[in-house]
């Protein structure tokens, strides 16, 4: 736990850290002190001795503000450690997440950030406010209580110490339980929380197919799960928490029972005794205080878990320092290998040169391979052999920042922010001037959507971009590409703009894109594919075959066959008329 704390403070704040942990020691033992001192104002009380008992009660009264101070002082460094995690928390976690390669974010992987960013952020701060104070001063407290209890009589020392592995393995057993049933009702938790989100964004689906009335299976199932796991957790718990407190009131009726039987054999002063009780009902106050707190301690360190886990993911080696490109806006791929999972090579000894300001066209079966050697040159992942050049530079000596200065990425599943037309154009150069996003806007067809908006491109498009189509997205994300003017373009076509309207604006992007830049681009549209200098065909993660629309026709292979398919298939398809001029 207090190494997760560390983790999640980050360096800067250990050591205030450890100053917090070392003031809230302080705390317990002076606490434990300061009750064991009790017993000698009682004793000389009980025996009269008024200055004794004066004596003892001034110890007593520094100690008691000795332990105010301590107390003062853990909680007010307890609360500034709250207030720091909480504004801190989000900017590490934000830094961390820009320093990820991103093939780290995958749906699931975004999910736990959310959970982490929100939930896990305010447990973390009630660590620190409410949770670790009882339970540190729940352990140490009774632990000098015991070791005070064995000055002042041993005998009851001794019981006290014989008690502490019982209550110790008691604690371990109920919590080893409740701590696995609470993993399994969160794990429940979550799963269920995941169906709801599934269920809200399969709405469309889910009417369409006339299924808004009845219920949705899996989502039922998650929550009876859910249901199921409370229950047994429950079930499991309870028992557990009421063998903690047994354990605890047997320890405390051994030593009444061993101190009225020294006391009946004269062994002990009857009135040492009651002061001697009177310790040893204080010790039970903090431990039944902590064994309580101990379960929320519990779950707030599994989101603590949760957070330095996220802290702690691997960043993209960013060690590269060579800044010069040998062959400015060259792609090159030697000998590359890689496969998501060991053993299982997605792509399989690809070489392949795709010269500065032309156009290379992707293609091949879906699973073939293509998204994965475009994510290659973006570092979502690095090659596991082989090396990939952007520039005539291999993308693993560069610095990360360096690379991608260099790309646009065009992606099928573009995102667009909630904000307005103009300001997802400008995500591209910010500082480009209000003529350039327009003339970007024009090349990438935005304009046509300008014209239809009430406000223009100072219209909003939702989150997301909601109130755009896939198609009229995927031209915003083009204007970007546009207006960033870098060397080399990666650009996934969109299957959701294989209308003639979006084929004639992105052939018209492409265009002008090919008078700077080199282009890499996974075709959906026959027009990008004729108009490519190069087309490469993957299957099975290797490049099957090679060369431009009219040598691979001739050469009568796989991508005649497929050409061959496409093209009856387009019968049925609108064929813009300036996309045959395109398709030279
Ligand atoms: N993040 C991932 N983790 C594990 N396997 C993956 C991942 N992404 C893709 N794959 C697998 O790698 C193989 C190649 O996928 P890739 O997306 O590169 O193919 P593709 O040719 O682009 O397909 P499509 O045309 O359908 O998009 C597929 O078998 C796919 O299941």
């Amino acid at each position: 736990m207090i190494r997760h704390l560390a983790t999640v403070l980050g360096p800067d704040h250990r050591a205030e850290l450890r100053r917090y942990l070392g003031w809230l020691a302080a705390y317990g033992v002076l606490d434990g002190i300061a009750m064991a001192f009790l017993v000698p104002v009682l004793r000389s009380l009980f025996d009269g001795d008024t200055s004794g008992a004066l004596r003892h009660l001034a110890v007593l009264a520094a100690l008691v503000v000795a332990t105010c101070v301590a107390r003062y002082q853990q909680a007010m460094r307890g609360f500034a450690l709250a207030v720091v995690t909480l504004t801190t928390l989000h900017d590490r976690l934000g830094d961390h997440l820009v320093r990820l390669p991103l093939g780290w974010f995958t749906s699931e992987k975004v999910g736990r950030v959310a959970r982490s960013a929100t939930t896990g952020t305010f447990t973390v701060t009630n660590v620190f406010a409410h949770l670790l104070t009882p339970v540190v001063s729940g352990v140490v407290t009774p632990a000098t209580v015991v070791l005070a209890m064995l000055v002042l009589d041993w005998r009851l020392g001794l019981v006290l110490v014989c008690c502490a592995p019982l209550l110790y393995a008691t604690h371990r057993w109920s919590a080893s339980w409740i701590g696995r049933s609470e993993r399994q009702r969160d794990a429940a938790d979550a799963r269920a929380g995941n169906r709801v989100v599934e269920f809200a964004r399969a709405q469309k689906t889910l009417r369409a197919f006339g299924r808004d009335r009845e219920g949705y299976a899996p989502l039922e199932a998650a929550v009876e799960e859910r249901s199921a796991a409370g229950g047994r957790m429950l079930a499991e718990t309870m028992p557990r928490l009421l063998a903690n407190g047994l354990a605890v009131q047997l320890c405390f009726a051994a030593l009444v029972g061993t101190g009225v039987t020294l006391a009946l054999h004269g062994a002990v002063e009857p009135a040492a005794l009651v002061a001697l009780l009177a310790l040893a009902a204080r010790f039970v106050g903090p431990l039944s205080e902590a064994a309580g707190m101990s379960g929320m301690l519990r779950m707030a360190g599994n989101d603590l878990g949760r957070i330095a886990a996220l802290l702690d993911e691997p960043p993209l080696p960013d060690t590269g320092t060579r800044t010069t490109l040998d062959q400015p806006g060259e792609i090159a791929f030697e000998n590359v290998t890689f496969g998501y999972e060991d053993g299982n090579p997605v792509l399989r000894g690809i070489t392949l040169r795709v010269p500065a300001r032309t156009m290379t066209a992707v293609v091949g079966a879906s699973g073939s391979g293509k998204t994965t050697l475009v994510r290659l040159i973006a570092r979502f992942f690095d090659a596991d052999t082989g090396s990939v050049r952007v520039g005539g530079t291999d993308v693993r000596e560069m610095p990360v920042e360096r690379l991608m200065s260099q790309l646009s990425l065009v992606q099928q599943d573009v995102y667009l922010f909630d904000d307005t037309l103009e300001g997802n154009i400008r995500v591209g150069r910010p500082d480009a001037t209000d003529e350039e996003v327009r003339e970007a806007a024009r090349i990438a067809g935005v304009d046509e959507i300008v014209e239809r908006l009430p406000h223009g491109l100072a219209t909003r498009v939702g989150e997301g971009g909601a109130s755009l189509s896939g198609g009229e997205r995927q031209r915003v994300s083009v204007a970007r590409a546009v207006l960033k003017r870098a060397p080399v373009v990666l650009l996934d076509e969109a299957t959701a703009a294989l209308d003639p309207e979006n084929e004639k604006y992105v052939q018209q992007a492409l265009r002008t894109l090919m008078r700077d830049s080199t282009l890499l681009v996974i075709a959906h549209q026959l027009s990008t594919v004729i108009a490519a200098d190069q087309i490469l065909v993957l299957d099975e993660g290797r490049i099957c075959e090679r060369g431009t629309h009219e040598e691979l026709l001739a050469a009568e292979g796989r991508y005649a066959r497929f050409w061959e398919r496409r093209r009856r298939s387009r019968g049925w398809r609108l064929v813009p008329d300036d996309a045959v001029e395109v398709a030279r």
